[in-house]
């Protein structure tokens, strides 16, 4: 096994872009990722690709091929489809492809388009990644599902819409530097609370955005990046993936997440470090609960008390513990197909020092990236780490 490391990161900037192509979005985060990793295109040996929703958004299942030429490589090129960890999976086969000897150098990422469609268009699509035949035909959409966890959370442990309100406020606090987030203003606590309702008792700045974006990493072999002096300080030291069953209705507990518990236990394991190890966190925060739930698979917090940790500025930029620096897919925005790269892009950026928010962990050696697909019947975890 060889160390995989990140060579160079590509982002467009999150937002409504409906004028623009997936391929141009792609093309131009391959683009940055090229010229932030100074690798020759012509040494991408595949490209993994993540979307979810190119059929109904570009009427374009078959897109990896067209992602191939955007980006200019000339490579097996694959799509992947996980929902909304579409990306995190593309990533994980290209991180395991390298540290398998298999290639020296991946292109990895993803693109989604959504704001060319009308809201409930795009409610009705998402709504795929959750169980067709059971639940969506009954009327559950992704607010909904997300709004019975969080009921089932306070249920179960406690925890109020004010506590919700806090991982919203921070999240959005932490956009406002970043030149790739959707929305750069902050939300008070109180704008929060005070919000239309979306599903109680998820309200409007409970829940991430609809996004067009894209992403793009270049992944290599230590080898290759020692053999061309390259800069790439951050290595990816750990994968790991679960599984959990599709229904709501089928689990045992609506305010667990075992495929993301299943999936750190994997990557912490892989990597040889303890959750204790972590000092900054990138997470799916699709909706606000999920931040929690997030914290609590990936052992960062006990079950019952990740619902504090914004509220206690743990969680803050200035807490012991930053998560979501970024923004998150809250603030910064969620093009689905992209988001599991966009987070890894974020974590390299802060490890390396040169992300406008770096200065709240200028010691940070380790990162930990969650990435979930629908209700989290899929999830993705990656365990970063400042290499020598
Ligand atoms: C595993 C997973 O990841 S599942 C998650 C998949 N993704 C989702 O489910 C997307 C969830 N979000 C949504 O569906 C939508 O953003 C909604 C329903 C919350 C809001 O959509 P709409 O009601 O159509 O809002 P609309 O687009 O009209 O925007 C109204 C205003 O709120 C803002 N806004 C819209 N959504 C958000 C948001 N999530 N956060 C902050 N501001 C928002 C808009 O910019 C707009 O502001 P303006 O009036 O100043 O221009």
């Amino acid at each position: 096994m060889t160390d995989v490391r990140v060579a160079g990161v590509g982002l467009t900037r999150f937002g409504s872009h409906p004028e623009r192509t997936g391929r141009d979005l792609f093309g131009e985060a391959a683009l940055r990722a090229f010229e932030d990793a100074d690798v020759d295109r012509a040494d991408v040996e595949e490209l993994n690709y993540g979307n979810f929703m190119g059929a109904l958004a570009e009427h374009q299942g078959h897109q990896a091929p067209l992602m191939a030429e955007a980006a200019g490589v000339r490579c097996p090129a694959t799509r992947y489809e996980s929902a909304c960890a579409s990306a995190g999976v593309a990533v994980r086969e290209a991180v395991r492809t390298v540290a398998a000897g298999d290639a020296d150098v991946v292109l990895a990422g993803g693109m989604e388009r959504m704001t060319n469609l009308p809201t409930d268009e795009v409610t009705e699509g998402l709504a795929i990644a959750a169980d067709d035949l059971f639940e969506v035909r009954a009327g559950v959409t992704f607010p909904g599902a997300y709004a019975l966890m969080a009921n089932a959370y306070f249920d179960a442990y406690g925890g109020s819409r004010e506590d919700l309100a806090h991982v919203a406020a921070k999240n959005h606090a932490n956009a406002v530097p970043n030149e790739y987030a959707q929305y750069r203003e902050e939300v008070s606590v109180e704008e929060a609370m005070d919000a239309p309702p979306v599903a109680e008792p998820l309200h409007l700045y409970d829940a991430c955005p609809i996004t067009d974006g894209a992403s793009a990493l270049v992944l290599v072999s230590e080898e290759y990046a020692a053999d061309r002096d390259l800069d790439a300080s951050v290595a990816v030291t750990g994968t790991g993936q679960g599984t959990d069953r599709m229904a709501l209705g089928d689990r045992e507990h609506l305010a667990r997440t075992p495929a993301a518990d299943d999936a750190a236990d994997a990557a912490y394991a892989d990597a040889g470090i303890e959750a204790d190890a972590v000092d900054v966190a990138e997470v799916h925060d699709c909706f606000t609960i999920a931040e929690v739930l997030a914290l609590e698979s990936l052992g960062l917090f006990e079950p019952g008390e990740g619902i504090s940790a914004a509220r206690e500025g743990v969680t803050t930029a200035a807490g012991d513990l930053p998560v979501n620096l970024s923004g998150g897919l809250k603030a910064k925005g969620h093009p689905v197909g992209a988001t599991g790269g966009s987070q890894i892009a974020e974590l390299t950026r802060l490890l390396r020092g040169d992300h406008p928010n770096s200065e709240h962990v200028p010691d940070a050696e380790v990162g930990v990236a969650h990435n979930a697909g629908g209700t989290v019947a899929s999830a993705v975890v990656h365990v970063l780490e400042v290499a020598e």
